[in-house]
């Protein structure tokens, strides 16, 4: 029996051999090569005449530009994208894809965006590219939040990692913020560093005009949402990229194919 797929339908579960024939070798994928695998397969979920939220990075920058060869080819019609970086904006309008904001499109159908870490439960960390303030703003206001990674994101524990966990302050008395988010962690061995801007090596300002304080810790934070919450009490903290219970859906690329997660 045949079955017809949407013109844009990648299967899942597949491994992706090195033709087009049954050969059962699989293909070493470069790392962007999974991204952009995993991104494909997310926009399998947008259809026309959906709002979509549009995610910062280098693996939602392959789903902006899946969704605008998608409206070019006249697969898709009538998309609105919400951009959650200013970087995001530009790129989306370089791809003809028409653009909106939360306060005129409130209600967002499905956002597509990467991220840093994900764990067994779905959690995530997200903002190290710096934009976690809008991801959050507008993927809390998706009714769908589908994540995409390459298989090197799969954490057993949020911070295994050992990179960073991004904070958004206010510039102003930024050292102190960082020496409370030091203290607040202090059981987790966390060390605050102001983020510098690998170009010029000056502080790194987001696209909101504020800093973020990267926390690298050697031990577990315990419980996320109190870990989340206890963060956001502190004056001088605007965000963090701690999503708790935010994603529905997680397409994992890896080696043997694509997964597909759903947040049970
Ligand atoms: O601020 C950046 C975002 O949270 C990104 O989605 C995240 O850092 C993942 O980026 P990438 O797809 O480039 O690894």
């Amino acid at each position: 029996m045949s079955t017809t797929y949407a013109p844009h339908f990648i299967p899942s579960k597949t491994v992706l051999s090195t033709s087009s024939s049954f050969s059962s070798t699989p293909l070493i994928m470069s790392q962007d090569e999974l991204k952009k695998t995993a991104a494909y397969k997310a926009v399998e979920f947008v259809e026309s005449g959906m709002v979509i939220g549009l995610g910062t990075g280098s693996t939602a920058k392959h789903a902006v530009d899946r969704i605008g060869d998608l409206i070019q080819q006249g697969v898709l019609t009538n998309i609105v994208g919400i951009p959650t970086s200013i970087k995001t904006y530009e790129h989306a309008l370089n791809v003809n894809i028409t653009l909106s904001d939360l306060e005129t499109h409130p209600v967002v159908d499905l956002a597509i965006d990467g991220a840093d870490e994900v764990d067994p439960d779905l959690n995530l960390v997200k903002g190290r590219g710096g934009a976690l303030l809008r991801e959050k703003m507008i993927e809390f206001a998706s009714k769908k939040f589908v994540v995409i990674v390459d298989e090197s994101k799969l954490v057993d524990y949020i911070g295994a990692s050992g990179l960073a966990f991004p904070v958004e302050v206010v510039p102003f008395c930024w050292k102190f913020t960082a020496h409370r988010l030091e203290l607040l962690f202090e059981e987790a061995d966390c060390v605050a560093k102001i983020r510098t801007s690998v170009e010029t090596g000056e502080v790194f300002v987001t696209d909101n005009g504020n800093y973020t304080i990267d926390l690298y810790f050697k031990k577990s934070i315990g419980d996320l949402k109190v870990a989340s919450d206890a963060i956001l009490r502190l004056p001088g903290v605007v965000e963090h990229g701690l999503f708790v219970n935010m994603a529905t859906t997680v397409i994992v690329a890896g080696e043997d194919g694509v997964t597909v997660k759903n947040k049970c």
